[in-house]
């Protein structure tokens, strides 16, 4: 698409957002639960002279003719309809799954998954990573890009009938353990991946590996298959960049390699440099948009002093019992202090982290998957592309590092089709610099106030429990006496 003709498309979009004021809702403070109106500060501070946001809410750049890059415009791989009226909404699009040349075997699970229509990276992504073409993309969190990748994977190796005897076929990496497992076919708790439900009526043999960034040996045997690279941005941290170093030495120099992430940086782009042997198309979903976080996060913070943090935390989740929370901590020994500390004042709670074994760490992820409600604390590692069905609130307790890493907590919230979830993040008076990060990072929050005065009163609580206690103790004393 030309320039001046994008420009114009983008201006009529402006337009009809003046048009339709987005309402404001009224909403509860989940703290001590009184009503009030919604201020999100810097939404409308973040309109930018682009005005995509529209796009973003499905209005346009749906499917086919998404414009980042002429090349996907010519794409024939995906049979074009004529659409008419597009009706996608947040991260939709109303391009139908149908368009896509797709086996049976991948079409009957995607059906079986419920899913009509593409989300947007999807409808951008999976057309020319059909073709065989090398592919970068953006999109936030929770926006389709698993099966963005892994339905071009799955048909790649339908289409060639790789077994399992040709070698491996795909890899995919990605940055935690959790999210490898989640993806894998061959574990079989249960499990909401839809990695997993879209090999289902394929053969088990695909030549499919997905794990960590240690998989050189595969990397070896990648017989003329593909790379895909998940969480690219997670990837650059601490050890894995070297990894990948050492796995792209060993790929074969004919693949195909994809490379997604949910917050593009200058790193990624770097990282991109190495990871293709050309030039991918770029595929950048948010670019433009005003805010990066989805359509269906509430997200607030609120000024706690230290001393009150606790407290705070302890009233909100008396108050949410019914819901599924997430509790982000900035470190082990803080997840498991806490942990201890709530379910000593009878709050239960799962807790998970990286000094605990693999085991148990994969069994925790599992239990709060499964759970409808419950409370779980844990450091960033599971922060990253984790798809937990249907959290209600992501809690930071300690502020990340990075916007960049408060992005990907919020992101476990409000994913898929409508997704709707709410973000507290708990500040000290002496971190309120980070909402200025936040800003410049295009996410939008509000504050919350928080009322001194609706703090509980955990001592009492904590007296009766210590009586309670105490009169155990010497009940059991009494009885090894006697
Ligand atoms: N076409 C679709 N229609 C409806 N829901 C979908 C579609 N594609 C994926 N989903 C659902 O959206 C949710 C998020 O998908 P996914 O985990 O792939 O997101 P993601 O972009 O990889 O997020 P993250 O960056 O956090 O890893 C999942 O629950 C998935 O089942």
């Amino acid at each position: 698409m030309c320039a001046s003709a994008m420009e114009m498309k983008k201006e009529k979009k402006c337009k009809k957002r003046k048009d339709k004021p987005i309402p404001r809702a009224e909403e509860e403070n989940p703290i001590d639960g009184k009503v009030e109106k919604e201020e999100e500060h810097g939404e409308d501070e973040y309109q930018n002279s682009k005005g995509l946001e529209e796009e973003a809410n499905g209005g346009g750049g749906e499917g086919k003719g998404h414009g980042d890059d002429g090349e996907e415009e010519k794409t024939p791989v995906a049979k074009k309809q004529k659409t008419g009226e597009k009706k996608g909404f947040g991260i939709m699009t109303s391009d139908p799954f149908s368009w896509l040349p797709l086996s049976e075997p991948t079409m009957t699970a995607i059906k079986e998954m419920g899913f009509v229509n593409m989300t947007q990276i999807q409808a951008r992504a999976i057309p020319p990573l059909l073709e065989g073409k090398e592919v970068m993309g953006a999109a936030r969190t929770g926006s389709g890009k698993t099966l963005a990748f892994s339905i071009p994977a799955v048909e790649l190796l339908y289409n060639i009938k790789f077994t399992a005897r040709n070698g491996t076929g795909v890899i995919i990496i990605c940055p935690t353990r959790e999210l490898a497992i989640q993806a894998n076919l061959s574990f079989v708790l249960q499990t909401h991946a839809v990695v997993k439900d879209l090999l289902k009526h394929h053969s088990q043999t695909l030549g499919l590996v997905i794990g960590g960034a240690g998989r050189r040996g595969e990397a070896e045997h990648l017989a003329k298959g593909c790379l895909i690279i998940d969480e690219a941005d997670r990837i650059l941290e601490a050890n894995f960049e070297e990894d990948m170093k050492q796995i792209f030495k060993r790929l074969p120099e004919k693949r195909q390699t994809a490379l997604f992430t949910a917050t593009q940086t200058k790193e990624v782009e770097d990282f991109a440099r190495l990871s293709f042997k050309g030039k991918p198309i770029y595929i950048g979903v948010d670019d433009g948009r005003s805010k990066v976080t989805v359509e269906g996060l509430q997200q607030g913070y609120c000024i706690v002093p230290s001393n009150k943090r606790f407290l705070v935390l302890y009233a909100f989740l008396k108050r949410n019992l019914p819901k599924k929370i997430m509790v982000f901590f900035s470190s082990c020994n803080s997840v498991k202090y806490h942990a201890e500390l709530l379910r000593y004042i009878q709050v239960d709670c799962f807790d998970i982290h990286g000094k605990q074994k693999q085991q148990k760490r994969t069994t925790t992820f599992f239990d709060f998957c499964k759970a409808e409600k419950g409370i779980l604390l844990c450091t960033d590692l599971a922060a990253r592309g984790l798809d937990i069905p249907a959290v209600d609130w992501i809690v930071q307790y300690d502020p990340p590092d990075e916007p960049k890493e408060y992005i990907h907590r919020v992101g476990r919230t409000a994913r898929g089709e409508g997704g709707k979830g709410h973000a507290l993040l708990f500040l000290l008076p002496e971190e309120l610099q980070f909402l200025r990060y936040l800003k410049e990072a295009k996410v939008p929050v509000k504050e919350y106030e928080f009322n001194e005065k609706k703090v509980p009163n955990l001592q009492s609580h904590l007296v009766s429990l210590s009586v309670d206690i105490l009169e155990v103790a010497f009940a059991c004393a009494y009885i090894a006496l006697s």
